[in-house]
């Protein structure tokens, strides 16, 4: 029978284990190094888009910081919604308070700043009435009656003071609310 040393082949067995255990350590440090950046990276563009959400829930204006690839696109789109909103709610805000034919404030505009201010302030207020106006719009049609409810609107406002509130409170009614006496004549 032969006998062999032992000992190189276990030195050369024991190197060999330890520079795969070694190759191993070093592997998988890098991959949860990587993969720690890798989530980082994503985590946090995430956590600023869920805060932008969440202002443009709230109403906010804020402006998202840029972020490139598909973060980029989702808050350009989160941008251009949060735009739309705020355009809806100012047509919203503008229909509900004004006369849209003539631009004027409507009546629950004028009542509520009439509410608000007449304790606090004074001033004269005019009711101003076109008469005949159904003849109007019988003999020259609905559309030339728009026009002069319009040219009429208009008339007001270039002879009211900007301090003043002209209001058509509907149909062919205006309500002029005057803060100081005027010097010219209407
Ligand atoms: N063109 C136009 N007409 C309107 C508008 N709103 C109401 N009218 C018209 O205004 C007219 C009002 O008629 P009436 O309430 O009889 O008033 P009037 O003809 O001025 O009569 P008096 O007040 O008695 O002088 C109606 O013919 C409505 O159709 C509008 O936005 N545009």
């Amino acid at each position: 029978m032969l006998h062999l040393p032992f000992h190189p082949w276990l030195e050369n067995y024991q190197s060999a284990r330890n520079q795969l255990i070694s190759i191993f350590a070093i592997t998988l440090s890098l991959a949860i190094l990587s993969a720690w950046f890798a989530a980082r990276s994503m985590v946090k563009p995430i956590q600023v888009l869920v805060e932008f959400s969440k202002k443009i829930g709230r109403g906010e204006k804020y402006i998202a910081p840029k972020m490139n690839g598909e973060f980029g696109v989702l808050s350009g789109t989160m941008t251009a919604m949060q735009a739309n909103i705020i355009k809806r709610e100012e047509e919203l805000t503008y229909r509900a308070s004004h006369d849209l034919l003539t631009g004027l404030y409507n009546r629950s505009a004028v009542e509520r700043y009439l509410s608000e201010c007449l304790p606090r302030i004074t001033g004269s207020l005019i009711l101003i009435n076109i008469r005949h106006f159904k003849d109007i719009n019988n003999m020259m049609g609905f559309e030339n009656g728009d026009r002069l409810l319009q040219l009429f609107a208009q008339r007001l406002i270039d002879v009211s003071n900007p301090e003043d509130r002209l209001a058509r409170l509907g149909g062919m009614s205006f309500l002029l609310f005057i803060r100081k006496p005027y010097q010219k004549r209407i």
